[in-house]
């Protein structure tokens, strides 16, 4: 574990692949905004607890950190073409297990086995070494995660286009640069924003019950300029009222073929606010976010998780011990609350079931 008071690059990497060290260093995001810490992972078992721990956490920083994870995982193997294989598949399978509703966790799994087929599988040529394929799955990993930055920026310069210079803007959990390879979904135009000269003035929730509002958004938001207020969850209806809100753009781990949104929880609450208030409610993704093979939100797997991140949470006990408590992590904002999505290739609207199908033609 390293601490660091300053990243190496101007901005706050979630996920570093060191080629020095030959191990992934990932910005611990449980310890922010108070320290800056690296977690030096040098097995997929310490991936797999990274993500599960929500050191690494976001639906395609997610996804990033277990294709790394497979390299790990096999790096040391020096058998044949047909271990190093079964040994992919098994990884892939394992780091699967870490947590549910993310799809980009799933989809980058699928093309490093996908990978490691056309390399070592039955059809390939068979003149792959078991060496060069190791190499070929760490350079993968490397692409996904370069991939996620360039589809941020352009997720980015879609979303602008629906901003107006002094808007104020609404955003739930981080779906920030914390969460992605660079800029985040919901995030990327306020980036751009920024970068271009436009002010928007952003509310961050602060997303009860693991604070990514509070301690990401706000934090990586503040550090980049950009005008961000903190709330409350139970603020956004306030300040909607108020008139302060113009548009809200949250991210999302899956959306099901049906335009249905699974995101943070809460994330419902505030569409159905949104919708009260006459206010569009945008969904930025990548492609890797959409799951056409999952009909609608009812058919996303909902992780639910330790009652202690509600009753004491952080440290400190604030309810009485045996308390019965639900802690579903995610909920699902059905498709008609939804406004547009907006993903690399530009910007969706309903029929979302017909659009998002030709999107992937
Ligand atoms: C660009 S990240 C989009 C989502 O993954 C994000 O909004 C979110 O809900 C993250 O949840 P988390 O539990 O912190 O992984």
């Amino acid at each position: 574990m390293s601490i660091e008071t300053q990243a190496s690059a101007d901005w706050l990497q979630s996920v570093r692949w060191n080629s020095l060290e030959d191990r992934l260093d990932l910005l611990d995001q449980r310890l922010l905004p108070g320290e800056i810490v690296y977690l030096e992972l040098t097995t997929s078992e310490q991936v797999w607890d990274a993500i599960k721990q929500l050191a690494v956490r976001g639906a395609p920083a997610i996804g990033i950190s277990a294709a790394y994870g497979v390299y790990l995982g096999v790096r040391a193997l020096s058998g044949s073409r047909e271990a190093l294989l079964a040994e992919v598949l098994r990884q892939c399978d394992y780091l699967a297990t870490s947590r549910p509703t993310a799809v980009n966790l799933f989809w980058a799994l699928d093309r490093m086995r996908a990978l490691a087929e056309a390399l070592l599988g039955g059809a390939s040529t068979g003149d792959v070494t078991v060496e060069a394929a190791k190499q070929a799955l760490l350079d993968e990993a490397r692409a996904i995660q370069a991939e996620d930055e360039e589809t941020c920026r352009l997720i980015g310069e879609h979303a602008l286009g629906l901003f107006e210079d002094g808007m104020g803007v609404l955003t739930h959990c981080n779906a920030g640069g914390l969460a992605t390879a660079r800029y985040g979904t919901a995030t990327a135009p306020m980036y751009l924003a920024k970068e271009k000269g436009m002010n928007l003035k952003v509310f961050a929730d602060e997303t009860r019950p693991v604070l990514q509002g509070a301690r990401l958004t706000a934090f990586e938001l503040q550090q980049a300029g950009v005008d961000v207020t903190l709330i409350c969850d139970n603020m956004a209806g306030a300040v909607m009222a108020k008139g302060w809100v113009q548009a809200v753009i949250v991210g999302t781990d899956r959306v099901a073929a049906n335009g249905d949104v699974a995101n943070k929880i809460g994330t419902y609450s505030v569409a159905v606010l949104a919708k009260a208030h006459g206010i569009p409610f945008y969904v930025a993704c990548p492609m890797s976010t959409i799951d056409l093979t999952t009909p609608t939100g009812g058919d996303i797997p909902i992780e639910e998780r330790h009652e202690d991140e509600i009753t004491q949470g952080f440290g400190k006990r604030t309810a009485p011990v045996g308390v019965k408590v639900f802690n579903p992590a995610f909920d699902v904002t059905p498709n008609e609350y939804v406004t547009a999505i907006i993903t690399e290739k530009g910007v969706i609207r309903a029929p979302y079931e017909e659009n998002l199908k030709k999107l992937f033609e």
